[in-house]
């Protein structure tokens, strides 16, 4: 479990002052996957590095199954397994294997046991072969796997993935989203996993709490976010013409909250523009938007299920919102 209560942190450069975390609560239960979601800036990074140990907090308190970090910071590493997306915590002069056997170490692992580990680990990554090459001769998504296998070294209680798949290949993410579902169902892991990727967090993530700009807006299971920000529905249409004209004509609509151009496939595309609209009611936006336009422009238009990246931009705009 992870408890985290009003941590604020903020970074001084110079004479500017970034408040990165405001007063963040957040708590995560014992066996749970969950989601942390927000945009560039947001303080998903600022708050896993509290959280392994890498940066102090200003104030609030953060406890892992019951333990204080600050308090006592050697226990809290030994259940706790981080990666991060810069290169922190890979040492890039020596190789994968002697990484793997050092934080292994580091972790209390025995010799006979990290052996075996580090055979299996290097083999589900892709790496036995590389397992002598100096880590700063690795490719961008070897490192990646790499920080992977150390945060598993030492099968940890409690892991922090901080944008783990970023750099990495689609077939490679596959494998990598399989085994962390079985290491989170089978044997209980508490997984805190940030990603730019929503689908990956939807597929994965049993909870999600939304941050920006250094606070929790939201939190709970997809279905419960979309719950509570029922009142926007989306709606998707295709129109004939040109798209500046399409979006200067519906931005001022009153009913809609929120107008994204999506991109057509050139193929059948054929100066057809499509549109998603966030709206607070979906049949009535669709026939005011049937009367506006006339068939030669209405390609189609039909409603759709608001999805995590809807939830997404939603929020966001309420915390602007509030912050204003
Ligand atoms: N070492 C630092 N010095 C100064 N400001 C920092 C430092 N680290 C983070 N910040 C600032 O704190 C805020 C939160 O940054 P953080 O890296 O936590 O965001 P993030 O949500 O992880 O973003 P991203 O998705 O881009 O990784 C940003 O405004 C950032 O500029």
């Amino acid at each position: 479990m992870i408890e985290i209560r009003a941590v604020s942190k903020s970074f001084e450069t110079g004479k500017n002052v970034t408040q990165a975390l405001s007063g963040v609560d957040l708590m995560i239960e014992k066996g749970s996957f969950h989601g942390l979601l927000g945009v560039n800036g947001a303080g998903k990074t600022t708050l896993i590095k509290i959280i392994c140990g890498l940066l102090s907090l200003d104030s609030g308190q953060v406890r892992i199954n019951g333990i204080d970090i600050t308090k006592n910071p050697k226990a809290v590493r030994r259940i706790l397994g981080f990666c991060n997306p810069d290169n922190m915590g890979l040492y890039l002069r020596l190789n994968a294997e002697e990484n793997l056997k050092f934080f292994s170490s580091l972790y209390g692992v025995s010799p006979r046991v990290a052996y075996r580990r580090i055979n299996a680990l290097l083999g589900f990554f892709g790496l036995e072969k590389s397992r002598k090459k100096l880590v700063k001769d690795f490719s961008t998504g070897m490192k990646a796997k790499l920080r992977l296998a150390k945060a598993l070294i030492h099968n940890p209680d409690v892991l922090l993935l901080d944008e783990p798949t970023s750099g990495i290949d689609y077939f490679s993410a596959q494998d990598i989203y399989i085994l962390l579902k079985g290491i989170n169902e089978e044997l209980g892991t508490t997984i805190l996993y940030t990603s730019h990727h929503l689908k990956e967090i939807e597929e994965l993530c049993q909870k999600v709490s939304i941050i920006h700009k250094g606070k929790i807006l939201l939190e709970g299971s997809i279905s419960e976010l979309n719950r509570q920000i029922r009142k926007t529905e989306v709606v998707k249409i295709k129109l004939k013409g040109d798209s500046v004209h399409f979006k200067k004509q519906i931005r001022p609509l009153p009913y809609i909250l929120d107008i994204q151009e999506e991109i057509t496939n050139s193929d059948n595309s054929d100066d057809i523009v499509s549109f998603k609209l966030l709206v607070p009611d979906a049949s009535s936006a669709i026939s005011q938007i049937i009367e506006k336009f006339g068939k030669e422009e209405l390609v189609g238009i039909w409603p759709e299920e608001c999805g995590l990246e809807d939830v997404l931009k939603i929020t966001m705009g309420w915390g602007d919102l509030c912050a204003s």
